[in-house]
């Protein structure tokens, strides 16, 4: 199978790393070379790490050499299956899905792992409905057993198995949700971020107290906080806007302090400092 992954950020490095680990032909594009070759060092990483634990069959060079790596969307014509994980942005995904829909092959099948997009609006722009779905892998992809399947409302039955058995294949394990705002692992997970980051507007407890209490008091691996940072601070502002737009609750607002955190560029992990400094 040849397997396209559109973005080599912290998902789809993950998406190409795990396709290829998984025996697939893996092409990777994004819109500069400096993206690409920082993708590629972090999938290197990943699998020295997995190779020392003992956790991969072939070796690291192995796996790499399964991935190609370009700036040219063309090279998607031929691909059986095209993962999009590009910015969480609707207008974007929207205008990529329109170029992607006329470049990969008729009988190829167009995927988005946003976490929160409505699947049938980006499937509309894609021109192939019915060949489209919500592929949405969880972060860090390596290390996460889920993958989100949404359904869009044209989505055929024959891809919707055709995304399970490969996610099967990727050793994941596929759970199907239809098309609402957030889905379900998103509706459920950012409210909790989004309440986390209010407690910290409210001056309810410092952050480090409050990521204490949920690791030590609900047994969950990361802190809220600590997780917000590790997702990207911009992507779950994102996420709520879409919820609280989609669903009409105020109950999904973003936190004012989310939103200020991202006009002053901490985003978390990736830009150096959110919460936390890295
Ligand atoms: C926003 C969305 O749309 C959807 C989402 O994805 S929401 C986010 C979902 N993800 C989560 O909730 C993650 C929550 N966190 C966790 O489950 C865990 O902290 C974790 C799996 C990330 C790490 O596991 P952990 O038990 O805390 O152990 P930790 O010691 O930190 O890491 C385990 C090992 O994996 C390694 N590791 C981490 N990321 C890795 C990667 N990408 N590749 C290879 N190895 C990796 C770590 O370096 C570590 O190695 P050592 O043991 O040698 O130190
Ligand atoms: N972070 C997470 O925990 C999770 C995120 N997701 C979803 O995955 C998607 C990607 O998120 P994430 O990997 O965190 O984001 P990142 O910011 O790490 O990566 C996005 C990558 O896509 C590139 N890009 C942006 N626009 C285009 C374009 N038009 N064509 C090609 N490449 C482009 C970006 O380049 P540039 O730097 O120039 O913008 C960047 O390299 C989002 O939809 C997000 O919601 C899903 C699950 C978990």
């Amino acid at each position: 199978m040849k397997f396209g992954v559109i973005g080599a950020g912290q998902m789809g490095g993950g998406i190409a790393q795990v396709a290829a680990q998984s025996g697939f032909d893996v092409i990777v594009q994004d819109v500069e070379q400096e993206y690409l070759d920082r993708g590629r060092g972090v999938i290197e990483k990943s699998l020295t790490k997995l190779q020392e634990k003992g956790k991969l069959s072939d070796a690291p060079a192995e796996v790499l050499a399964r991935i190609k790596f370009t700036t040219h969307m063309q090279d998607f014509a031929d691909c059986d299956l095209v993962v999009e994980a590009i910015v969480e942005n609707q207008a974007v995904k929207n205008a990529l899905f329109e170029q992607l829909g006329q470049i990969v092959k008729p009988s190829g099948i167009l995927a988005s792992n946003t976490s929160s997009i409505p699947i049938t609006a980006l499937a509309s722009a894609s021109g192939r409905p019915d060949r489209f779905i919500g592929m949405h892998f969880m972060n860090p992809v390596p290390l996460m057993a889920l993958v989100e399947v949404i359904r869009g409302y044209a989505t055929s039955d024959e891809t919707a198995q055709f995304v399970t058995q490969t996610a099967e294949q990727m050793g994941k394990t596929p759970l199907t949700c239809n098309d609402f705002p957030g889905f379900v692992s998103n509706r459920i997970l950012m409210p909790m971020l989004n309440e986390a980051i209010q407690c910290v507007m409210e001056g309810v407890a410092e952050p480090e107290a409050i990521d204490g209490i949920m690791k030590l008091g609900m047994n969950h691996p990361m802190g809220p906080l600590t997780l917000a940072d590790f997702i990207g601070l911009d992507t779950c502002l994102s996420i709520m806007e879409v919820l609280h737009t989609g669903l009409g609750d105020d109950k999904y607002r973003p936190s004012p302090l989310l939103r200020k955190m991202v006009q002053a560029g901490l985003l978390g992990r990736k830009s150096g400092e959110g919460f936390y400094k890295y």
